[in-house]
């Protein structure tokens, strides 16, 4: 008999070959009419600037140096895919961070135009994980970009970065929280995942959520 926790055991390690293969950069647009051809299953990572994206990137895939991560918001400056070659069905999507205030007004918005096009009119992006700093939880500007995804019609969920900065008590009542503020986004995954990408802490889950994405879509 197969119980989902055979479930679960399979896709954790099925998710840990698939990252552990060498992920390489293939390409980076400043544009939507830059956009590599719609191929390959794509998997976004969305969020404020400087919540975590290219360094969740790099801690999914174990390559400290694949995405550029810097301490000051706005390094992330175009939509920037990354394939693993011996398994070409996925590509990673680093995204221009949104609601950083101190980058030029023009510079934020064309970033914000960007996000949106891409969020709305990719066939081929099968998941975006929106990620929200656990220290301060979901914003207004968080709101825009829910809303946005609430309109396409592509899965996604959010994801609490950092968590190795807050007590595991304050996780679990941010957590609690944001799943709260869910219930207005029946689009969203209910379940809100927790990762440190300084600790590992949730790296597994995530690689094996992604794993059974590409199973689900016949990758
Ligand atoms: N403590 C801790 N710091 C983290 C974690 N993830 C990222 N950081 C730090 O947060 C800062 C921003 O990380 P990035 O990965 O560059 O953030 P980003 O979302 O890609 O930022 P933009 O590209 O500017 O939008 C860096 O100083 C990282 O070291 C984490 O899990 N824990
Ligand atoms: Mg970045």
């Amino acid at each position: 008999m197969t119980t989902s926790h055979d479930t679960d055991e399979r896709l954790i390690e099925k998710g840990r070959k698939l990252f552990a293969q060498s992920w390489r950069f293939t390409h980076a647009s400043p544009s939507i009419e830059s956009l590599p051809p719609m191929g390959s299953l794509e998997v976004a990572f969305a969020g404020r600037s400087n919540v975590g994206k290219s360094s969740l990137i790099n801690a999914l895939t174990g390559q400290n140096a694949l995405a550029r991560t810097s301490h000051t918001p706005g390094r992330t400056q175009e939509l920037i895919f990354f394939e693993g070659p011996e398994y070409a069905p996925l590509r990673l999507v680093d995204m221009p961070g949104y609601g950083y205030a101190a980058a030029a007004k023009t510079k934020v918005a064309s970033w914000t135009e960007l996000i949106h096009q891409f969020l709305l009119g990719r066939t081929s992006l099968a998941r975006v994980y929106v990620l929200i700093d656990a220290r301060h939880g979901l914003k207004e500007v968080d709101q825009e970009i829910l809303k946005t995804l609430d309109r396409s019609a592509v899965s996604y969920q959010l994801i609490l970065t950092k968590a190795d900065q807050i007590k595991p008590a304050e996780l679990a009542s941010r957590i609690a929280e944001t799943e709260a503020a869910l219930a207005k986004h029946p689009a969203a995954f209910p379940q809100v995942l927790a990762t440190s990408s300084r600790s590992a802490t949730g790296m597994p889950e995530l690689r094996a959520a992604i794993t059974r994405l590409l199973e689900e879509r016949g990758a």
